[in-house]
């Protein structure tokens, strides 16, 4: 192992350890990639040792992992691990880190902030008193900020202690498989490349549907919400992508592709009609959940019906939902097609990005037999069923944490991309309290709110599951 690295996770029994990184650990581990991310110091504030983590976090790693989980892996892994209890918000605790550092030989660091942004400013103001650790670089979890303001504040802060190009702003749908793959279904397809607009294309549905509620982490979602946690960063990449003009080369994924994205952030339409374009929910129970409070507002569900202003994508909706304790888990992109003729049903391709990878097309064929009726055709193909593109096709956080020990900053949001979010989201969710609209209460295990499928109701549309 190299011991001189020093791979640093504040906030290291949280839900994100515990279910995303710990696992992709130990994915590179038994791929033997882990020798680049060196040793692991674990920061929490509860009462562990390094012995009595590693117990705990096996459970965690056995559950969740991609590649089999093996007694022998898991060991080699956790060997390097090492927990470190302090409270990352006391300054003082600072100094004894250092000397922490010390002893371990730590001599390069990442440092991973693995916490809600309000933390973000305490931690880097502690790491002043670390040696060497503005040499290093740093990984930032999303959402960067909790607006636009503090955004910005934070990039400051961010920029006068690291240098620029080490900072690491992970989002990590960037990481996922069918997301990167978006742009080649897009791109190297003239089948759907040549009719890729607004004059063949009645809308967009980009959805990230959740079984699971808060779980663990009300605390941190109860300050953020469903706009904020999902569709100021995940869901607004994806649009980006799905929306962008062609970069350069067709697998081409970086400044070109990144120039691109932000062109269709800043053509973002602000509506007038706003109850007609945002509907946010909150399911039943919610506020029951630990750590949350008794009269929040906070949104546990975020559907909204956006519109470009430019020439591809002309008056032709996106619709974008996504929310917490819904009937199943889901994400998808799926773009419906415009129709033939009035009685012909549109063509449909749905780019599944999870639980299942793969991509379903619909189209119309003539149906079997002596009637001349029309019929669907359903080609579905499914890329994660085959057992070897499952072994051979890295987990989001894998890929990412191995981008950032290389250096790889394409693969991260940009600090523009984030702005031209920020401003967007703030103002939408500014004209919606401000309209004092609800916030619409649904059933678990529902689609969220009625007033989501109103929303598009009367646009002439429905969501397609
Ligand atoms: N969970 C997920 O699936 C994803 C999360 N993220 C992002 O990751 C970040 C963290 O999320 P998540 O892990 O879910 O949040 P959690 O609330 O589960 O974890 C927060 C962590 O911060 C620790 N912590 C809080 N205050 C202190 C303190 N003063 N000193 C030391 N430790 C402290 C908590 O310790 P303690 O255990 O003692 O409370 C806990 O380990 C968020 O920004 C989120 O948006 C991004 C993608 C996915
Ligand atoms: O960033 C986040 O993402 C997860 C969903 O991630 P996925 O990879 O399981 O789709 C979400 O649950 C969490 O609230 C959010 O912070």
């Amino acid at each position: 192992m190299n011991k001189k690295l020093t791979f640093t996770i504040f906030g290291g029994t949280g839900d994100l350890t515990f279910r995303k990184l710990l696992p992709a650990l130990y994915n590179m581990s038994v791929t033997s990639k882990r020798e680049s991310v060196g040793q692991v110091i674990i920061i929490g504030r509860r009462d562990y040792t390094s012995e009595q983590y590693r117990v705990i976090a096996r459970d965690w790693v056995e559950k969740f992992a991609r590649l089999p989980y093996t007694e022998k892996d898991y060991d080699r892994l956790a060997a390097g691990v090492f927990y470190y209890k302090m409270d990352f918000t006391d300054e003082k605790a600072y100094t004894q880190l250092n000397e922490f550092y010390e002893e371990m030989e730590a001599e390069s660091h990442i440092f991973y902030f693995a916490v809600a942004p309000r933390f973000f400013s305490s931690i880097v103001t502690g790491l002043a008193h670390v040696e060497h650790a503005c040499h290093g670089k740093v990984v930032l979890e999303k959402p960067f900020g909790e607006n636009l303001t503090a955004a910005k504040e934070l990039n400051e802060k961010m920029e006068s202690f690291f240098r620029p190009d080490n900072i690491y702003r992970i989002d990590h749908y960037l990481g996922k498989e069918m997301v990167r793959n978006i742009q080649t279904i897009r791109f190297a397809n003239p089948i759907f490349s040549g009719v890729w607009d607004a004059e063949h294309i009645d809308c967009i549905q980009i959805s990230a549907l959740e079984e699971v509620g808060v779980e663990t982490r009300g605390g941190y979602y109860d300050h953020s919400g469903a706009m904020k946690d999902m569709v100021q960063n995940h869901l607004f990449q994806i649009l980006s992508i799905v929306a962008m003009e062609q970069p350069g080369d067709l697998m081409l994924a970086g400044e070109e592709m990144h120039r691109e994205q932000i062109r269709v952030l800043s053509s973002l339409n602000m509506p007038e009609d706003i109850e007609d374009s945002l509907v946010l929910g909150q399911y039943r129970g919610y506020r029951e959940e630990k750590a949350v409070a008794e009269d929040s507002l906070t949104e546990s569900y975020a559907a909204m019906k956006v519109f470009l202003d430019n020439d591809r994508w002309k008056d032709m909706p996106f619709y974008i939902r996504t929310g917490k304790k819904l009937g199943h888990r889901e994400m998808q992109v799926l773009v419906v097609f415009k129709t033939a003729a009035p009685h012909v049903q549109s063509n449909i391709l749905n780019i599944k990005i999870q639980p299942t990878e793969g991509v379903y097309l619909q189209f119309n064929i003539k149906k079997p037999g002596e009637e001349d009726e029309i019929a669907q055709a359903k080609m579905d193909f499914c890329q994660s069923c085959s057992f070897i593109n499952q072994m051979n096709t890295p987990e989001a956080y894998e890929r990412l944490l191995g981008a950032c020990v290389r250096g790889e900053r394409f693969w991260f949001s940009q600090w523009d991309q984030i702005e031209a979010s920020w401003k967007y989201v703030d103002e939408i969710r500014k004209r919606y309290h401000d309209k004092k609209l609800p916030v619409y209460a649904y059933e678990p295990g529902s689609y969220g709110p009625h007033a989501a499928d109103k929303m598009l109701e009367k646009a002439g549309d429905h969501w397609l599951d």
